[in-house]
């Protein structure tokens, strides 16, 4: 059964000026205890993507259309309060800046459980000590963390602190985004590591937002590739980060060392991401694509959905083949 559908969405942010159609389009699903990975250039919506799946983006900031099912529960049509409800119980969610939330002068015991109250005012005082407890010791805390203030803890520790946040109240969803970006590699694969264990435990779906293709293809089964707003390539990792068909999905494998441990020359993206503002005739990925045709200015290419839930949107990717050139010529 679909977990989560997100159909035809659409954000547009309001400026002074004009407006960002900062996500175009946007259609995926997951099942439930799938694992996600949005990746993309800065700017290409992976943020606003989660914003909009959270509820986070005022009305008088932008618009948000299409259609998000949680289950039976349809996000968009939600009421605020409705929406509050959804928050931390169904969906909860880590920000790479989440662990600068707490307050400096409280201990962190008094603020988780604090926060906690906000979802569940009647736990008895005792019972909500021993949740919290619990919850330091499944992000593999030691216990004298409930009496730290946050200045004590290393930046691992605090992120820690923020993803047993996230968890209390055993959420169906979790969001991370770029959650565990400015930790050290020891300390994120230590982290992701454990996330995966309680995932695995706790039945979680979960959505990871990044830039780091390493961290989608160690943690994620899935993945979707962003670009000026819109998915351009989507599928298993297994097959889109080790056989893309997307000239951008190959252009930004090829900008990180191999994920495949090879020597190999590492190859910058030419040129920078289109203005969101102003409406794109073609292909968004056209003005930098080293395989770019005239139909590729001209007209947006279709969503190909391919075999093992995979889609791509190129104009040259045919049964499953990326075909250029006179004839057939497949270019990996
Ligand atoms: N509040 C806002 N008002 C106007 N435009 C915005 C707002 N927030 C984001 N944008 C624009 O929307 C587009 C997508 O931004 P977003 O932050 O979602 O991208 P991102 O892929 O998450 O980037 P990063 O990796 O840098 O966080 C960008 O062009 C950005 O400038």
């Amino acid at each position: 059964m679909v977990f989560l559908n997100v159909k035809k969405l659409n954000v547009e942010y309001y400026t002074k000026n004009n407006s960002v159609h900062a996500v175009q389009d946007i259609s995926f699903q997951l099942d439930q205890r799938d694992t996600i990975g949005i990746v993309g250039e800065s700017g290409s919506g992976k943020s606003t993507l989660a914003m909009a799946i959270l509820q986070l983006i005022p009305k008088n900031t932008g618009k948000v259309t299409g259609k998000i099912e949680m289950k039976s529960k349809r996000l968009l049509d939600l009421t605020p309060s409705e929406i509050r409800e959804v928050r931390w119980v169904d969906i909860a969610a880590v920000f790479q800046k989440s662990m600068n939330a707490l307050s400096p002068v409280h201990r962190v015991g008094n603020q988780l459980s604090d926060i906690y109250r906000l979802h569940e005012k009647n736990i008895p005082h005792k019972m909500l000590k021993q949740r919290i407890f619990q919850l330091l010791d499944m992000v593999n805390l030691p216990s004298h963390v409930y009496k730290a203030y946050p200045h004590e803890l290393s930046g691992g520790m605090m992120q820690r602190v923020s993803i047993a946040l996230g968890l209390m109240h055993n959420p169906k969803l979790l969001i991370l985004d770029e959650a565990t970006t400015a930790l050290d590699v020891v300390t994120q694969t230590q982290i992701l590591k454990e996330l995966m264990e309680l995932e695995e435990k706790m039945g979680l779906t979960r959505i990871m937002i990044t830039h780091d293709l390493s961290i989608v293809a160690s943690s994620c089964k899935k993945v979707a590739v962003m670009y000026s707003g819109q998915i351009v390539e989507s599928g298993f990792v297994k097959d889109v980060l080790y056989n893309p068909l997307h000239p951008y999905t190959k252009s930004l494998i090829k900008s990180v060392p191999s994920l495949k441990g090879e020597n190999r020359k590492i190859t910058a993206i030419k040129g920078s991401i289109p203005d969101l503002s102003k409406p794109i005739e073609g292909c968004v990925f056209a003005a930098r694509c080293p395989y770019a045709k005239e139909v590729c200015f001209q007209s947006a290419p279709e969503n190909s959905e391919l075999e093992n839930n995979r889609a791509v949107k190129c104009h040259f990717v045919k049964g499953g083949e990326f075909v250029w050139e006179e004839g057939k010529q497949t270019i990996v």
